[in-house]
């Protein structure tokens, strides 16, 4: 599935409008009635509902959806903004006010009546650019309580970051919590990033026609994005991706082993460990690397280490690692095809070791103690390439790249909002490397714009000791394989989050890389 940022999803409706084959009122009854369809759906019988209608079309959608609920049965009362909110909302106003009245948009109102069995919030949408204030926000401060269902987000989510604009980042103190979200066409950044998931609830997108002009705009070069980003941002979320056929195809494509290989068409992939008492971290990360199929993976210890390593999986092999001219002789084999280098490694190693790793031009996957050791000195930083994933959360990030994590960091008082995408996409350019920024809603950068989102967020339990490890043996693994770097990050994202919520519960990073032959089997690898 795609996303698009609010800029893009603004261009395509106005192409699709310009094209001539749809008009604004058209888009909005569209847009109306897939949120009313779904409020049907989820409350089969006729009730109450307020419904609020802010200034712009977001508005608009929010009087088609009163009408459209009122010839359902429902007892339908509508507060909304006075003052011009173009066109195509004032014409659906109108059509609204045939039925009924526009009490204004205040508390007062608000309280004046039971709110009923649901609040329809149609505010602000993609269109929000500074936080609601005064009377608007004294009533959206009222909703939660209520059973909210929200058109395309709930009002004051910034949908290109995911963050409450003018809230302090982390902060979710009486922030709104829809039980039903309806976004159109495609899901937006915000949807998925930050406090997205949270206050949305659930989520459904409404295909509301604009496939064609959609698909048309996807092919432009970087030049005809509304936003100068190249392409749409594609997003990767594994509780659609089983589900989903043309996701599991592309799971397959990338996993598929064809007979007559052998085991050196599969990769080698090298899994740098640390010294003695350190090894577990390199081990989560070589399991996971065997079972994404690496033909051969190797664990490379200091060579005092290398006892602890005497134990399974006896498919591993070991190497004593202990200087960089040891690992320079060992990547003179052209079949050694990529190297995870930080989890357990110590800083002094990782640095020791990153010149001769990065130098070889290998894929390489740096975690870890090889981020803190990047942070610590520019001169490794200039030997990172394309085919490098680095692998930061966000304390990791905020090491790298300071200025980025600052702004991120920052209270956002205007839309749209600095995101773990932008900030993600800047770092990778920066770097001219692959950034995979972790946390529940992890993000994929490659240098030239691409980029992935990916929520996790109904796996917290992944947010366990040694659960990066086992991910960056992943994305090793899969790199050994042939797999490039940005696909090796987002094929590693979407099967660590599916062994772990096949775990659920009581997960531990020892789990994950074990559970991947079933999630194999499931996809049809
Ligand atoms: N794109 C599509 O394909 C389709 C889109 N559709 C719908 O349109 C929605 C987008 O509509 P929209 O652009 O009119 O913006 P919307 O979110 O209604 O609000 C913006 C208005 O509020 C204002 N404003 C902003 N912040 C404010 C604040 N804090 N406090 C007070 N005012 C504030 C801002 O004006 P400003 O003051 O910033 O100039 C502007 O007037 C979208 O979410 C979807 O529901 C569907 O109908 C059909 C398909
Ligand atoms: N709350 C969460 N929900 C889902 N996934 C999470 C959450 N927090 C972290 N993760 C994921 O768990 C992994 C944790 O990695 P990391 O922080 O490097 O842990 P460690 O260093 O202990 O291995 C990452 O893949 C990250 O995306
Ligand atoms: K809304």
């Amino acid at each position: 599935m795609e996303i698009l940022s609010t800029a893009q999803m603004r261009a395509i409706e106005s192409e699709a409008m310009t094209s001539g084959a749809i008009t604004g009122p058209q888009l909005m009854e569209r847009a109306g009635a897939a949120v009313a369809g779904q409020i049907r759906l989820a409350w089969p019988k006729a009730g109450r509902a307020t419904v609020l209608c802010g200034p712009g079309n977001n508005g608009g959608d929010g009087y088609v959806i009163a009408l459209l609920l009122r010839r359902a049965g429902w007892r339908v009362r509508v507060l909304g903004c006075d003052g011009d909110p173009g066109p195509d909302a004032a014409e659906m106003r109108r059509r609204w006010r045939q039925a009924g009245p526009v009490l204004p948009l205040t508390p007062q109102a608000f309280l004046a009546a039971p709110p009923g069995d649901i609040c329809v919030d149609a505010v602000f949408g993609t269109g929000l650019t500074r936080p609601p204030a005064r009377e608007i926000a004294q009533v959206l401060a009222l909703l939660p309580g209520e059973d909210v269902v929200a058109v395309d987000c709930p009002s004051g989510l910034c949908l290109d970051s995911g963050v409450l604009l003018g809230r302090p980042r982390a902060g979710d103190a009486g922030m709104p919590r829809a039980r039903l979200t309806v976004a159109f066409d495609s899901p937006k950044p915000g949807h998925l990033l930050g406090l997205g998931p949270a206050v949305c609830g659930r989520l459904v997108i409404a295909d509301i026609g604009l496939g064609p002009w959609r698909q048309t705009a996807a092919r432009g070069g970087p030049e005809d994005r509304p936003d100068g980003r190249p392409g749409l941002v594609a997003i990767a979320q594994p509780a659609t991706a089983p589900r989903d056929g043309a996701a599991r195809s592309g799971l397959r494509a990338l996993l598929a082993k064809h007979s007559p290989a052998h085991k050196f068409s599969h990769g080698h992939a090298l899994i740098l460990a640390g010294g003695v008492g350190a090894g577990g971290a390199a081990r989560l990360a070589a399991r996971a690397a065997l079972r994404i199929g690496a033909g051969l993976v190797t664990i490379g210890p200091p060579a005092e280490a290398l006892a602890e390593h005497a134990g399974p999986p006896d498919a591993l092999m070991r190497r004593a690692v202990d200087a960089a001219p040891d690992l320079s002789a060992m990547l003179g084999d052209a079949r050694l095809r990529a190297i995870c280098i930080g989890p357990g490694c110590g800083t002094r190693r990782a640095a020791a070791l990153l010149p001769a790793a990065l130098g070889s031009g290998r894929p390489c996957v740096l975690d870890a103690d090889a981020l803190t050791a990047l942070a610590a000195d520019a001169d490794l930083a200039a030997g990172l390439h394309a085919a490098c994933v680095l692998t930061p959360h966000a304390g990791e990030f905020a090491r790298l790249f300071p200025d980025l994590a600052a702004r991120l960091d920052a209270v956002p008082a205007r839309g749209p909002a600095v995101s773990r995408l932008d900030v993600a996409r800047e770092a990778a350019a920066r770097c001219g490397a692959v950034v995979l920024l972790k946390g529940p809603d992890s993000v994929i950068a490659v240098p030239d714009g691409r980029a992935m989102i990916h929520s996790a967020v109904d796996v917290p339990w992944l947010a366990t000791a040694g659960s990066g490890d086992s991910l960056a043996g992943l994305i090793a693994g899969a790199m050994a394989r042939g797999v490039a770097p940005c696909d090796a990050a987002g094929l590693a994202v979407i099967l660590h989050a599916m062994a772990a919520r096949s775990i659920g519960a009581g997960l531990i990073a020892d789990d994950i890389p074990d559970r991947l032959p079933a999630i194999l089997r499931g996809i049809g690898a």
